[in-house]
């Protein structure tokens, strides 16, 4: 199994110090080569289950595992170098390097995976191809996104996990972007995770797991 999230609970200090249930057990797994979409309303947990799942954030029970290696149990410095050997995240907000070229974005998660990135055919089918040697400011939203994606599969992770990818996109840019990350996805073989409002979206996955009351449903 790609992901494997076993009864994980996850609770946040509320204002008056009382412990905020957000996660109460949630079941949730990915294989190999899956795509699936984690959906649910506005404040239900999305977000936290992916940062979990990334290693980002620690849950307080249950097992979290990344190709059979226990997540919870390992230490910073693991889950960081699982995180840039194995992972690729793709965010909202698009947070490429504003100082690097589009060419050196794309290339730096597989430099820091130590692997060396084929660039040229990624901006290629991703219609940067024109792009390389700008900047991120001067992108628009949907190229930044476009960029934030081929950075993430340049290094050829197993698992990508993407919150919202096309929140801060138009829904036509959303849609073109979302399908694009898709058949790259697919052509690498990793698995896919993505958190999303969109129902359209969600219906584009191999699955789709709900979010309600801290469990799957
Ligand atoms: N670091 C934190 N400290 C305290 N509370 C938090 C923290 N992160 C999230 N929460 C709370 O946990 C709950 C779940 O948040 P989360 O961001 O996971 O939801 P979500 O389903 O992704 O929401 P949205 O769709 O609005 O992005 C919310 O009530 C939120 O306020």
């Amino acid at each position: 199994m790609l992901l494997e999230m076993a009864g994980v609970e996850k609770a946040y200090p509320g204002e008056d110090g009382v412990p905020v249930p957000v996660l109460r057990g949630l079941d949730l797994t990915l294989a190999a080569g899956e795509t699936l979409a984690l959906t649910g309303e506005s404040g239900s947990g999305k977000s936290t289950a992916l940062n979990l799942a990334a290693g980002l954030d620690e849950a307080d029970a249950g097992r979290i595992a990344v190709e059979g290696r226990d997540v919870s149990a390992m230490g910073e410095r693991a889950r960081a170098t699982l995180r840039r050997e194995r992972i690729g995240l793709v965010f909202q907000q698009f947070n490429l390097v504003p100082s690097l070229d589009v060419g050196a974005n794309l290339a730096f998660q597989a430099r820091l995976a130590g692997r060396e990135a084929d660039v040229a055919p990624l901006a290629e089918r991703l219609g940067l191809a024109a792009h390389l040697s700008k900047y991120p400011e001067q992108l628009s939203g949907g190229q930044q996104q476009r960029v934030a994606i081929g950075r993430a599969l340049a290094a050829r992770p197993a698992l990508i996990l993407a919150d919202e990818p096309t929140g801060n996109l138009d829904e036509a840019t959303g849609a073109a972007v979302m399908e694009e990350m898709l058949a790259l996805v697919r052509e690498t073989g990793a698995g896919l995770l993505v958190v999303t409002h969109s129902a359209t979206l969600a219906g584009r996955m191999d699955r789709r797991v709900h979010l309600k009351g801290g469990v799957a449903t």
